[in-house]
């Protein structure tokens, strides 16, 4: 070899040694970078049956996948089966209208075409303004169950969240006036109840009865036109583990911590305990001291309009965070 040539692999050499190096630090400085927003099998997208559970199991105390998602009429039918707990976090004292509610919308499962696929891979889709002008729709339309939040459209946002609602979960106070604008027909409704009349608001809507806003902190809708059998119940449990396993917040009575966690939060909970795969997108507040980022992809509010909610978004950040970095789940936007 001449000399001319032995300095150009050298050079070669020390050139690729450099950017092995400068990709392995940028990866290890940086655990939760977004993936590139291209679904594929080594994306963390491969189906490895019970590995939800095994990660899961790391950061959530006494995790177990045997709780079914939705509430049903048979839950009430034991006295062994009575909640310790009142709403949001139990059933004790709201049985009854349960069972009234539960009777009309007389499914209590996932519907089978969501039933008959082989791998679960869900994505949750939180309401933050980092959805804006991010191109995620065609990725989020590829996972098998996509979990939307509250009122958060989809119609005219399809570039940027996609239009493909497997599940919504929603209360009252966040339900849709117009829900077959912003879901598919065979979207899901899933209720949160937080309070006895949440369920007296589904039992009047479905029911076409006598409807109050008694008991209400904002006007839900009088009118709700979705069938009853695309309805469900959240089971509670997943309030209760999300509060006291992944917030560490105490559920027992009297609660003088009011702090309870967001929709979010929850359905990222609902989604280890029924996914097999993980992601999210949208999720993560401004900075405390930021007063003019508004805080969804949809509308103008900033984190002021929040003061009155009873959440902690640092505390969750951090709940957030430990799941990120334990690679339990993903991000698909920058936290
Ligand atoms: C004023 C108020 O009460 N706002 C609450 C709103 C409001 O009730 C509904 O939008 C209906 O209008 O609902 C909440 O949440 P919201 O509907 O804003 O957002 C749904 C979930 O997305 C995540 N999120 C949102 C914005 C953001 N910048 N970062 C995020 O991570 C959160 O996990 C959030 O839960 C709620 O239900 O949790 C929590 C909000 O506090
Ligand atoms: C996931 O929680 C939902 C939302 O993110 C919260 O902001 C909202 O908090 C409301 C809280 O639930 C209300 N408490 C009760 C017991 O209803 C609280 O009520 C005060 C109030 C009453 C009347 C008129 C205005 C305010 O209001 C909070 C919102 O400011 O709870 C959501 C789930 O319901």
């Amino acid at each position: 070899m001449s000399c001319d040539s032995y300095w150009r692999v050298l050079a070669l050499f020390m050139l690729g040694t450099f950017f092995s190096v400068a990709v392995v630090w940028y990866l290890r400085a940086e655990p939760n970078m977004p993936v590139p927003y291209v679904i594929a099998e080594d994306d963390g997208m491969m189906c490895l049956q019970g590995n939800m559970g095994r990660k899961a199991l790391l950061l959530i105390e006494n995790y177990s996948r045997n709780h079914p998602a939705f509430l049903q009429m048979s839950d009430f039918f034991w006295e062994k089966n009575q909640s310790v707990y009142q709403l949001p976090y139990g059933t004790q004292g709201s049985e009854e209208i349960l069972l009234k509610v539960l009777a009309l919308t007389m499914r209590y499962d996932m519907p089978d075409r969501v039933q008959s696929l082989p791998c679960w891979r869900c994505v949750v889709v939180g309401n933050g303004h980092r959805l804006k002008n991010s191109s995620l729709g065609d990725v989020i339309n590829k996972y098998d169950i996509v979990m939307r939040l509250n009122n958060a459209p989809v119609h005219k946002y399809e570039h940027d969240v996609g239009n493909k609602t497997t599940l919504r979960l929603f209360y009252p106070e966040s339900a849709d006036f117009d829900p077959h604008l912003q879901n598919n027909p065979d979207s899901l409704m899933v209720l949160v109840p937080f309070k006895t009349p949440d369920i007296q608001w589904l039992k009047a809507v479905l029911n076409n009865e006598k409807r109050s806003r008694k008991g209400f902190w904002k006007s839900p809708p009088l009118i709700w036109d979705v069938k009853p059998e695309n309805v469900r119940i959240l089971n509670p449990y997943f309030m209760e583990v999300t509060a006291s396993k992944l917030l560490n917040v105490s559920i027992k009575p009297p609660r003088k911590n009011k702090e309870k966690p967001t929709t979010g939060l929850l359905a990222i909970t609902f989604a280890l305990h029924i996914c097999d795969v993980v992601h999210i997108a949208g999720f993560g507040y401004p900075e405390t001291t930021n007063k003019k980022q508004t805080i969804h992809y949809y509308e103008q509010i900033t984190l002021t309009s929040m003061a009155d909610s009873d959440h902690n978004v640092s505390h969750e950040a951090q709940a957030i965070r430990r799941l990120l970095e334990a690679r339990i789940i993903r991000n698909l936007t920058r936290f």
